[in-house]
Order: C-alpha cells, then sequence, then structure tokens
C-alpha cells in the first residue's frame, strides 16, 4: 500500500525585507504521520507552518495538501478555502475569543469570521452544536462548555482550540508551539491529545516545539531549521547531542549557560 502524501514543501524560499526566513526548503509529511518541527529561535518553524496553510506566501517554490498546489510561487489556489478547510492551525497564545463561550468559540471555527456574527446571534443548528459538544467531550472539557473562553486555563484553552479543529474537519493540524505557555502538566496533556487524535483519527499532525524532552517522547521524526534551511530530517532517536549542537549552534549553549540545559536534554 502506498501512503499518501498529506503536506508537500517543494524548494520554498521566503525572506523578509530581505532577510531569508526560509531557504530552499523541502519536505514531505505523510498522511497520518506526527512530525516536530524544531530548531532554534528564529530559525523558520513559525514561517514555515504559515506556509503550509497559505498565511504566509513564499517567493519561490511550492507547497502541496493531499496532492493539490495550495500555493506557488507566491500564489494562493483559487480555492484556497477549501483546502485550508482541512487544515486546523493551533497557536501559542490561545486565539480564543475571550467574550464567547467555550462552545461558541469551537462553533466559530478557525477561520470565517463571518461565523463569529453567526456565533452571537445563535445561528448555530442543533447538529452543529451537537458536534461541537462531542468534540469538547472529545478533548476532555465538556463540562466547561458554557463557561467564557477567558474562565479556562491555558491547556483548557488549548484543548478548546483542538476541538475546534476536529469540528472543522481537519485532516491536518499545524500546532506552533502548542504548549510553550503551559505548565509542564498541562504541556503533557495537550500532546498526549494530540498524539491520540493522530493514533486514532488518523489525523497528521505538524508541532514546532522548543522541549526536546518532549519530542524525544511523543515524536518519532522531526524536521529540524537552521536559519530557514533544513539541517536534519529523520528519527528523533537519532537526536544526539552532536546532532542538536549543530542544530541549536550558539543556542545551545545559552540554553545551557541561561540555566534552561534541560530545554536540550
Ligand atoms: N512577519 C514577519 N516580518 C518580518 N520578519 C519576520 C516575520 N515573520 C518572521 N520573520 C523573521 O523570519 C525569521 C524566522 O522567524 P520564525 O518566527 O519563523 O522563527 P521561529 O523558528 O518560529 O522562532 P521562535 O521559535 O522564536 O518562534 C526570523 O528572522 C524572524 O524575525
Amino acid at each position: 500500500m502506498t501512503s499518501k502524501v498529506a503536506i508537500e514543501v517543494s524548494k520554498l524560499s521566503k525572506s523578509f525585507k530581505g532577510k531569508i526566513a526560509l531557504k530552499n526548503v523541502s519536505c514531505t509529511i505523510n498522511d497520518g504521520e506526527m512530525v516536530a518541527l524544531i530548531g532554534a529561535s528564529g530559525s523558520g518553524k513559525s514561517t514555515l507552518l504559515r506556509h503550509m496553510n497559505g498565511l504566509h506566501l513564499g517567493d519561490v517554490g511550492t507547497v502541496y495538501t493531499f496532492g493539490t498546489v495550495l500555493q506557488s510561487k507566491g500564489k494562493l489556489h483559487s480555492r484556497i478555502r477549501i483546502l485550508r478547510s482541512q487544515i486546523g492551525c493551533i497557536f501559542q497564545q490561545f486565539n480564543l475569543v475571550n467574550r464567547l463561550t467555550v462552545i461558541e468559540n469551537v462553533l466559530v471555527g478557525n477561520l470565517a469570521k463571518l461565523s463569529i456574527l453567526h456565533s452571537i446571534l445563535h445561528l448555530f443548528t442543533k447538529e452543529e452544536k451537537f458536534q461541537a459538544l462531542a468534540a469538547l467531550e472529545r478533548v476532555g472539557i465538556l463540562e466547561q462548555a458554557y463557561k467564557r473562553a477567558s474562565q479556562l486555563s491555558g491547556g483548557q484553552q488549548q484543548r478548546v482550540a483542538i476541538a475546534r479543529c476536529l469540528v472543522q474537519g481537519a485532516k491536518i493540524i499545524l500546532a506552533d508551539e502548542p504548549i510553550a505557555s503551559l505548565d509542564p502538566e498541562s504541556a503533557r496533556k495537550v500532546m498526549e491529545l494530540l498524539v491520540q487524535l493522530n493514533r486514532q483519527s488518523g489525523i497528521t499532525v505538524v508541532v514546532s516545539l522548543h522541549q526536546i524532552q518532549m519530542v524525544r517522547c511523543y515524536f518519532d521524526r522531526a524536521i529540524a531549521l537552521r536559519d530557514g534551511e533544513v539541517m536534519f530530517d529523520g528519527a528523533t532517536v537519532e537526536l544526539d547531542d552532536k546532532k542538536l549542537n549543530e542544530i541549536y549552534g550558539a543556542a545551545a549553549e545559552e540554553l545551557v549557560m541561561r540555566g534552561h540545559g534541560e530545554l536540550l536534554v
């Protein structure tokens, strides 16, 4: 059986005001894979994730989603909304609408501002509300459904973001440092939830992370960027000290000097 490719990035380059953020990046993520994206601060992880759903446009290169061109040479696919509906995004800052309830945030989804208006006007169908509640149950916070988003802890808010991806019907989840603002216990729960969705529902998951111990614990494969270039793409078991020093360079020493050496073990 040949595995489908969920995301293909081909020879992608991007500069911001003349400063290179991505340089000739190519990588392939198979359908159903769970991949960590690592690298020092400023290495290009967020930029790459944002190209994978067309939030950023490359200067050169192509990004495919399930074999369809999502963007090429700086142009988005004409039906980008349809392609994007397959891709759920989770960010470090929870990106919820604080004044809305948890269930409304799930119903609003990642994409349409229009839906906020629908939500305010309570225009959701019973079926949609049922789906949202089922998603909240799946991520373990059903009892929070009618609280305001602002009343939830960081870990719970990240679960709402994941529930939103589920309701959206995402086949791919792109998570940009989803655990960076969480305490270790909440971080562990969010990572375990992502693993569960990957294993049980076959959702393709790409997560940018700084915590190497988390990468080793939850991922078989990692892609590492350094100064916008792919420095490593392989099994996480191969990420030994030498490789990590190559990937993080001076940043590795800096982390140790600042007393955050645990991030690299
Ligand atoms: N919108 C933007 N405008 C200008 N420069 C940008 C923009 N987005 C990213 N960059 C630059 O592109 C480079 C890569 O940034 P990016 O945020 O992708 O790195 P990162 O690996 O995600 O970093 P971090 O781990 O700190 O989030 C950096 O030099 C950054 O300053």
